[in-house]
Order: C-alpha cells, then sequence, then structure tokens
C-alpha cells in the first residue's frame, strides 16, 4: 500500500517532533561558509531552516564566512591577496576591505534573507557589545625545505582571545537571531580579521553550545575511499589527520571541532551546505546529514 502525499507530509512532520523537543532552549552555532553561498535558491532554504529552528524553540546563531566574495572584492579594487597556512595575509587596506564585504554586506544579507521568512535575525560582528576580543595571530609552519619551524607575519590576522557572552545571552531569550560576521577589535586599537570557522568554534566553545555546524562543499569527512564518515571520536579524528586522510582546508576544520569539543560543545558536525536544507535534514531526522564529531 503506498502511502498518500498527506500522510507522508504528516509522517515527516512528526518525526521532527523528538528532535524539537531534544534541542528546546539549545543553542546551536550554525557556521554558514563563503562556499556555500551564492544560490538564491540555497541561501533562502538556508534562511528558512534557521527561522523555523528558532520558531521552535533552539536558539540558533549564525557566524559566516565570505572568503571567495572578499577575494573578488580586492580583486575589483586592484588589492593584490595571498594565503599563507591557510589564512588571508591581512595588510590596512585588505582589512578595511574584510571588514565591508563581512560586517557589511554579506552580513546584511543573510540577516535581510532571515528576516524574508518572518522571523528577526540582528546583524553583528564581534566588536558588537564588546563580545570578541582578539590578538594578532601567532602561526607557525615548518618549512618544507629546512624543516624548520618559522613564524608568519600575516598582518592583522587575529586569534579570539576572548568571547563576552552578555550579548548573546539576552538575545537567546528574546526573538533575535544574531548573525555574526568574524571580525573583531584588539586591545591595541586595531581590527583583525578572524577565519570563520576558528571564529565559530570560538562562539559555540564559549557558550557551551550543544551543537556546531559547519556548512562546507563536500558531504563531510570522506574516508580514504571517498566515502562519508558518518561519526567520528576526536582521536580518530586525529589519527585521520596524521595518517592524511583529512587533508588541505579540512585539517583546520577538523582541528577547530576538536577544540570546540575540548571547550564543552557536545557535538560538531560537518555537512555539506550546497544540499538544500542541509541543516534542518541534520538537526530534525533521524539520519542526520554529515559527520558527527563527538568526544
Ligand atoms: N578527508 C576529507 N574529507 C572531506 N574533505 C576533505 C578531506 N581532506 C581534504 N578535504 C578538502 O577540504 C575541503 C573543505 O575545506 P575548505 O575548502 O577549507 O572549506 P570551506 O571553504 O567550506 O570552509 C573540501 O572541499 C576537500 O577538498
Ligand atoms: C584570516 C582569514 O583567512 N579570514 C578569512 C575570513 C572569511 C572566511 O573565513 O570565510 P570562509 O568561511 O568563506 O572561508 C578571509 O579573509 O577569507
Amino acid at each position: 500500500m503506498t502511502l498518500s502525499e498527506n500522510e507522508q507530509q504528516a509522517r515527516l512532520l512528526v518525526q521532527a517532533l523528538p528532535y524539537m523537543q531534544k534541542y528546546e532552549n539549545k543553542t546551536i552555532v550554525v557556521k554558514y561558509g563563503g562556499h556555500a553561498m551564492g544560490d538564491a535558491e540555497l541561501g533562502h532554504a538556508f534562511a528558512s531552516d534557521v527561522a523555523l529552528l528558532k520558531q521552535s524553540g533552539v536558539n540558533p546563531i549564525v557566524v559566516h564566512g565570505g572568503g571567495p566574495q572578499i577575494g573578488s572584492m580586492l580583486k575589483r579594487m586592484n588589492i593584490e591577496s595571498k594565503f599563507e597556512g591557510g589564512l588571508r595575509v591581512t595588510d590596512q587596506a585588505t582589512v578595511e576591505i574584510v571588514e565591508m564585504v563581512l560586517a557589511g554586506s554579506i552580513n546584511k544579507e543573510i540577516v535581510a534573507l532571515i528576516n524574508q521568512t518572518g522571523e528577526w535575525a540582528i546583524g553583528l560582528c564581534g566588536k558588537d557589545g564588546n563580545m570578541v576580543f582578539a590578538e594578532k595571530a601567532k602561526k607557525t609552519v615548518i618549512d618544507p625545505d629546512s624543516n624548520i619551524e618559522r613564524i608568519l607575519d600575516l598582518g592583522f590576522v587575529g586569534e579570539v582571545v576572548n568571547v563576552d557572552t552578555t550579548l548573546l545571552d539576552l538575545l537567546a531569550k528574546s526573538e533575535m537571531i544574531p548573525v555574526i560576521a568574524p571580525v573583531a577589535p584588539g586591545n591595541d586599537g586595531h581590527t583583525y580579521n578572524i577565519n570563520a570557522d576558528t571564529f565559530a568554534g570560538a562562539i559555540a566553545g564559549a557558550l557551551r553550545a550543544t551543537r556546531l555546524l559547519f556548512l562546507t562543499d563536500v558531504p563531510g569527512v570522506l574516508d580514504k575511499h571517498g566515502e562519508l564518515i558518518k561519526e567520528l571520536s576526536v582521536s580518530q579524528a586525529r589519527e585521520l589527520i596524521a595518517d592524511g586522510t583529512i587533508s588541505g582546508g579540512m585539517i583546520p576544520k577538523v582541528e577547530t571541532c576538536i577544540e570546540a569539543i575540548e571547550a564543552g560543545v557536545e557535538g560538531v558536525v560537518i555537512l555539506n551546505g550546497k544540499v538544500k536544507h542541509a541543516v534542518l535534514l541534520e538537526i530534525l531526522t533521524k539520519g542526520g546529514a554529515g559527520t558527527l564529531i563527538v568526544r
């Protein structure tokens, strides 16, 4: 016997109930990466997922990136840009563009998309409400030729040194959904450009979030045969980095996941932001959608 369309829809809605109960009043930080943006339909689907979570009693917080969008604006302005160790070398002219693109246009685009659903979003960056403070990143790399460790001077690239959750705690009790750009001040008065994954990890850690979701452009962490790994412990994740299965941009992402879990986040999920409604499928369905990393 085949189920009528009505019955199928009703079943789906009923199946979401235990997950709505599980996440009621819990904080879910969603990192929305620049590669997952750009498609209008996907953008609307993302905004409606976040809106639905808020409406069902969850406390969603969006942290967004915008690497490719910063890249195109720098190109339009004829400012050269390069990456070292996965981070954008950021001089004064670059940090001004980074702040303009991240805390300006991209932030407000996401806010507008969520507001169009009838929910209320508020656009912020680390500067608002003294939320995040940064200091100059102290990143080192091993020179492959000499095998000697060298310190990278990345200019105004920052590392998060403090998160004050006063504003976010206040917003959690309100109708507002925070949408945060990864830009923060330093005690030295400079503005710092922070990798959006790292920034999302720091926010989730400070809030002891129940879930931290990373929306990227692959289904999750893949094994040696390219198959999706549904669940990983911190130690298994470390082994996959050590044996080279996890490489490139996935290394800092998984390292951020590990740090977030060690800071008190219950579980981190890496999933494909190019799949429509990826957030809802992950949070409100049985199968989940990507790779769950837990302690
Ligand atoms: N084991 C792995 N599983 C999945 N992706 C991997 C793995 N190892 C390396 N990668 C690479 O990591 C990329 C995701 O990292 P990154 O490009 O930094 O994401 P984003 O720009 O979304 O933050 C994937 O597109 C893939 O090329
Ligand atoms: C220091 C550093 O590299 N900052 C990033 C911030 C944006 C970002 O991380 O965006 P995605 O998540 O889309 O990659 C940058 O300038 O590109």
